[in-house]
């Protein structure tokens, strides 16, 4: 048959079907229609095997765009980039890469347990109504699911969870990160850009391992807090001396989590019911970061202070009624009420949150504070190893290697200085900077650190020295002196017995 004929054919086939379908329209009963329309669909069931779930974009009243759509769209983008021909690209949420998804009326398969489903996008098209000259197309848009009706179970539980869990993992990896801080009682937040990683972190690696790996356990233990009755949150305790590392580890935590950050200033929140309010405002995955917690607030002294406040209370009753007056109206934020909150309301919030102290001076804390339990993990960021000289210089110079290493190792041991002065040194003072120049810089600057070193220990040394003849001294002038007054009072007796 040639396909002039066949085209005609079919022409006249489907023309035929038209005049049946027309006649069917106009001469039957509505209610025929919908009996006749009810019984073709239970044939077509019986003999299509498959199950179909679609997704709008846009829901209800005010036709929002759904969080399922969205969460199966970037659930989609990783799958639909390899597979489907036709993909959209546009700017992530984190601005800085492009994000595929697949075009209109594609589709791509995805598998589950060994169960395959396939996934198409599509769009309709409607003409609204609208007051302005020119009448709009609304495009919605929706995805399809397409499955064996064997598979029924499986996939509207246990695999529609999978991907509307998934989505929203995803999504949080690739969001514009922030970074909150508290203006009195509110927080407000730019964008968080910090580009520091674990990677780039001077420290032990075996330390760092250790780090990352608590860090990454605890975001995958949400069924054993929730099993062992413990809130989801971990504490860590940052330690060590200015510039070794402590708020650039912080920093290295929201990259690898892609978590938010709260900065938290206790200086600028007046009571506890306030810092109660700001931290229960903080989202899950979040960081709760508050630096210098032995300098925010007078949080040590505070029970010693009440506790003085009591044996005074106890001898004079009357500063009791006064205390209770003012204790209403006292301001600023209490050890207690801090350990409150860690303790207790948090609890009762759910969502995964990591909180942070940091502190110069470790010893100088409330035992309370950095029990166990509440700061899980104390963390000690110390002078610069040659460990951590290696990562700075591969940071800085992209050196792996070099001869003076040697040198600067031997000096590393001796001297302690901080991560942040070796950056320093090592920063190229022009660009391109010499490598080998840069490295003679730090080692002139170990020098120098070292006969500092040298001098001050002498110094010390002889401040003590010195410390400690001025007592001898001291001790034998007053022993002079009460063997002068025993003389006198001697010599007295013997005048009254004369
Ligand atoms: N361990 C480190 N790894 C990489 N860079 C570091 C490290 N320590 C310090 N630096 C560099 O030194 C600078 C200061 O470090 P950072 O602010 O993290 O110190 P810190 O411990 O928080 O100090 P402070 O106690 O004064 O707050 C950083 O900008 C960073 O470039
Ligand atoms: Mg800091």
């Amino acid at each position: 048959m040639r396909m002039g004929e066949m085209f005609g054919q079919l022409g006249s086939l489907i023309a035929g079907f038209m005049f049946v379908r027309a006649i069917f329209e106009q001469y039957f009963p509505s209610h025929l229609k919908t009996h006749f329309e009810k019984h073709t669909q239970k044939l077509y069931n019986f003999f299509y095997p498959y199950i179909q779930v679609t997704f709008n974009e846009l829901t209800g009243e005010r036709l929002k765009r759904s969080e399922a759509y969205s969460a199966i769209e970037t659930y989609l983008s990783s799958n639909s980039s390899s597979q489907a021909k036709r993909l959209k690209a546009d700017i992530g949420s984190n601005s800085q890469s492009l994000v595929l998804s697949m075009d209109d009326h594609e589709e791509v398969t995805d598998e589950f347990q060994g169960v395959k489903v396939s996934w198409a996008s599509g769009k309709n098209i409607s003409k609204t109504q609208s007051f302005s000259l020119y009448p709009t197309t609304e495009e919605k848009r929706y995805y399809k699911l397409k499955f064996h009706k064997n598979q029924r179970d499986l996939i509207i539980g246990p695999y529609l969870n999978h991907v509307l869990k998934e989505g929203k993992a995803i999504k949080v990896r690739n969001r514009q990160r922030k970074l909150y801080t508290n203006n009195g009682s509110h927080w407000s937040h730019v964008i968080f850009e910090h580009p520091a990683t674990f990677q780039t972190l001077a420290m032990e690696e075996e330390k760092k391992r250790e780090v990352m790996n608590d860090l990454i356990t605890f975001t995958k233990a949400e069924e054993f807090y929730a099993r062992i009755g413990r809130a989801w949150k971990r504490g860590y305790l940052l330690y060590g001396p200015p510039g070794t590392g402590k708020s650039t580890m912080i920093a290295a935590m929201a990259n690898l989590l892609g978590y938010d950050i709260y900065d938290l200033e206790l200086t600028a929140v007046k009571d506890n019911t306030e810092l109660r309010r700001l931290l229960i405002e903080t989202p899950s995955k979040s960081i709760i970061v508050i630096e210098d917690i032995d300098c925010s607030v007078d949080l040590t002294g505070q029970r010693k202070k009440k506790e003085e406040k009591e044996e005074e209370e106890e001898k004079d009753p009357a500063k009791k009624l006064v205390k209770n007056e003012t204790e209403s109206k006292s301001k600023g934020v209490t050890l207690s009420g801090l350990l409150n909150f860690i303790d207790g309301l948090w609890s009762a919030c759910g969502g995964e949150r990591l909180i942070v102290f940091t502190t110069n001076y470790v010893d100088k804390l409330d035992p309370a504070l950095i029990r166990r339990g509440r700061m899980d993990k104390h963390i000690e960021l110390s002078y610069c190893s040659f460990e951590a000289f290696e990562v700075l210089a591969k940071n800085y110079l992209n050196l792996e290697t070099h001869i003076l290493f040697l040198k600067i190792r031997e000096m590393l041991e001796e001297v302690n200085m901080t991560p942040a002065d070796v950056a320093e040194n090592l920063m190229p003072k022009t660009f391109p900077g010499e490598a080998e120049t840069c490295l003679e810089s730090l080692i002139g600057a170990l020098e120098k650190a070292k006969e500092e070193a040298r001098l001050k220990t002498e110094e010390e040394a002889k401040a003590k020295e010195e410390a400690r003849l001025k007592t001898k001294e001291e001790a034998k002038a007053k022993e002079s002196s009460t063997n002068e007054a025993i003389e006198g009072e001697k010599d007295g007796e013997k005048e009254k017995n004369i």
